[in-house]
């Protein structure tokens, strides 16, 4: 099978394409999307540090936490290639070394790394703090040194954050910078209109530029058509599970608080979400047919 950053590389070397990739964070959230069909996933750090820590997206998640939970989903479904943030790199050049090292490993297939402070927040919030942009370089150039002494791929893309305090000639600048040092894919993080995202892809070309859809951040909302249309080859939905099932769980808790009762209002909506249904979105045909094929009986007759 081909490694999952070739399979990526397959996707942005079609120009009439654009990748989208539904962000998710955990198990469940991660065959929601590959059940729907999406050629591409993205796993979110603020949904990684949300589900896996109860934290906020303020560089509280380590390198082993995004690792571990990259590598899970990756290795749910190897053809269906994962682009895994990896904030800062998680300290400084020897750190992004072993970031990049420990990614590859875990079959992610590309990542981005950003010029923000180590303390880092998500990007759709104020007064973000950013590096100077030799450690910025010194980030990027340590990930494209150390994919070569893995002799493997992964793509790299090059975030900044940088927009915010400095505005958009020094942001591109700075992407400008990463791609000539080996960044693979720009990432302008935070743009505020939809002129800037039409600048960006034009001033980066040749190069594939990602674009972060935010559902209530800074960037205006494209409609993947219209990121197309303006030059975009990836966009990304960091928030495309963490809504829905943040206000479908703080409703089950009112409910569950106020009657008593968890119980759906029909019938079908209930048998959608019953244990057997829950498990099959998670492979539990496949499981049984594994253990089946190899010898065992416990699944034979169902479950
Ligand atoms: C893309 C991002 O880094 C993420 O963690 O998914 C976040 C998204 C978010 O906080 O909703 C970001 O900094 O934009």
């Amino acid at each position: 099978m081909m490694a999952s950053a070739k399979q990526l590389r397959a996707l942005l070397a079609d120009p009439s394409k654009i990748i989208v990739c539904p962000g998710v964070y955990d198990g469940l959230t991660a065959r929601i999307a590959l059940n729907a069909g999406f050629e591409c996933l993205y796993m979110t750090g603020a949904g990684t540090t949300m589900s896996r820590l109860g934290m906020p997206d303020l560089g509280v998640a380590t390198l082993n936490d995004m690792r571990e939970n990259a590598g899970m989903i990756a290795g749910l479904n190897r053809k269906i290639p994962l682009i895994a943030d990896a904030d800062t790199g998680y300290g400084g050049a020897l750190m992004v070394g072993r970031t990049t090292h420990q990614y590859i490993q875990a079959g992610v297939a590309a990542f981005h790394l950003e010029d923000q402070v180590v303390n880092k927040r998500c990007g759709h919030l104020r007064n973000k703090e950013i590096v100077d942009e030799e450690v910025y370089l010194s980030r990027i150039r340590a990930a494209v040194n150390a994919r070569a002494e893995a002799d493997a791929d992964i793509v790299i893309i090059a975030r900044t954050d940088a927009l915010q305090s400095l505005g958009f000639d020094s942001a591109v600048s700075r992407l400008k910078a990463a791609i000539a040092i080996g960044a693979d894919v720009a990432f302008l993080e935070g743009f505020t209109s939809k002129e800037e995202g039409r600048k960006v892809c034009q001033e980066l070309a040749p190069t594939p530029v990602l674009l972060n859809m935010v559902a209530g951040g800074v960037t205006p909302a494209f409609t993947v058509q219209e990121a197309q249309d303006v030059g975009f080859r990836i966009i990304i939905f960091p928030g495309f599970a963490l809504g829905p099932v943040f206000k479908s769980v703080v409703l089950a808790a009112k409910q569950l608080k106020e009657t008593g009762s968890v119980e759906e209002s029909d019938a079908k909506a209930e048998a959608e979400s019953s244990p057997k249904a829950l498990f099959m979105a998670v492979g539990l045909k496949e499981a049984m047919e594994f253990d089946v094929a190899a010898g065992g009986t416990m699944y034979a007759n169902g479950v």
